[in-house]
């Protein structure tokens, strides 16, 4: 039987788990405190941004939302940051992705202070990861980790082929997953649109996770008997829905799931678990910034 692993199941727990280090915050007065900051019109990045607010407010942080128009200069979203940056009640701060074209992506990420980094983007904090001494784990990725802990996927030996080389997926989790750590220890393949073969990289894999955002890219063809599957992908294909799309994922559940001994679906797999890991890294970075020593789950 395959597993289908419930990516909402194990954010609740995360979710759960954070109660006891919010709990410690509030005895120490204070409240952790996320803004978000949202300059597109994009309905997606709009209904993600929401869900972020609501997880906030389920498990007690606060949520601040400043939004941009997307014509506007570049400088307002710079002055945004900076202020956000010099509030010490704002303990993380997410500039939610893509950004217009006109706004340089490298500057945003190297202005927000690394303290309050709760992606994990600003280059400060991407060295620490690489060098093996991570301060805010990228929120999919560190997911993705505790998707497969709670799955009892062992990492340790496996031989992971990871398909996709972006910085905010791919490559973290390529790094994540050779360090030298409990949820680390893989031998990693990073697959991308210039791997040759990619079919021959997926069947070796005993842990496949995709992130190219090509819809039902991996099948079960590609796949070997017993592997595990991460679905990353979310893709909005027109369909004849209430809402004229549907979610799928970069792999096609159907076949994969007569390979895989487990998989994740999408909706409902490693999309939760990113929300879920941008509370935990909040709540770090309110007890790092005031010094309050917190539990994590
Ligand atoms: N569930 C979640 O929480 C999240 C989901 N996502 C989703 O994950 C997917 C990936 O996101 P992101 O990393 O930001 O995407 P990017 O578009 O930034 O990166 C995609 C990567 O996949 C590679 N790729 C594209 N096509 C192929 C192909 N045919 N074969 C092999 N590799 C290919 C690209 O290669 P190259 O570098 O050569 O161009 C690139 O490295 C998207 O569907 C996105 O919506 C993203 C973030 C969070
Ligand atoms: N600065 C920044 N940080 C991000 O972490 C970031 C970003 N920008 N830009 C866009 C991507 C994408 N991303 C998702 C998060 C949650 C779901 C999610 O919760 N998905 C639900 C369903 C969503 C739905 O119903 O549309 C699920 O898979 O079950 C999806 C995608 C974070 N990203």
């Amino acid at each position: 039987m395959t597993e289908i692993i419930d990516g909402n199941a194990v954010a609740a727990e995360i979710r759960a788990g954070l109660a006891d280090g919010i709990a410690t915050l509030a005895d120490a007065g204070v409240t952790p405190c996320l803004a978000t900051v949202l300059m597109s019109d994009d309905p997606a990045s709009q209904t993600y941004v929401s869900m972020k607010h609501s997880d906030c407010e389920e498990v007690g942080i606060e949520a601040r939302d400043y939004e941009i128009d997307p014509e506007a200069p570049a400088d307002d979203l710079y002055a945004t940051i900076d202020d956000l940056n010099a509030d010490p009640s704002v303990h993380g701060i997410l500039v939610q992705m893509p950004l217009p074209d006109h706004v340089d992506e490298r500057e945003v990420l190297r202005r927000i202070d690394p303290a309050k980094d709760v992606d994990g983007f600003h280059p400060e904090n991407v060295g620490r990861l690489v060098a093996g001494h991570p301060r805010f784990k990228p929120c999919t990725p560190h997911g993705i980790q505790k998707l497969l802990a709670a799955a009892d996927v062992e990492t340790e030996g496996a031989d992971v082929v990871v398909v996709g080389r972006s910085n905010i997926v791919g490559k973290p989790m390529a790094n994540l997953l050779i360090q030298k750590s409990k949820l680390g220890n893989a031998t990693v393949t990073v697959c991308h649109s210039r791997t040759t073969d990619l079919a021959a990289k997926t069947r070796a894999a005993d842990v496949v996770v995709a992130a190219a955002g090509v819809p039902e890219m991996i099948d079960g063809e590609m796949l070997s008997e017993g592997c595990v599957v991460v679905d990353v992908g979310i893709n909005r294909v027109e369909a004849d829905t209430e809402k004229g799309y549907e979610l799928v994922g970069d792999v096609d559940f159907e076949s994969a799931k007569e390979k895989a001994s487990a998989i994740t679906p999408v909706p409902g797999g490693v999309g939760p678990m990113t929300r879920a890991m941008l509370l935990w890294n909040t709540v770090k970075a309110a007890g790092d910034a005031e010094a309050v020593d917190v539990e994590l789950p």
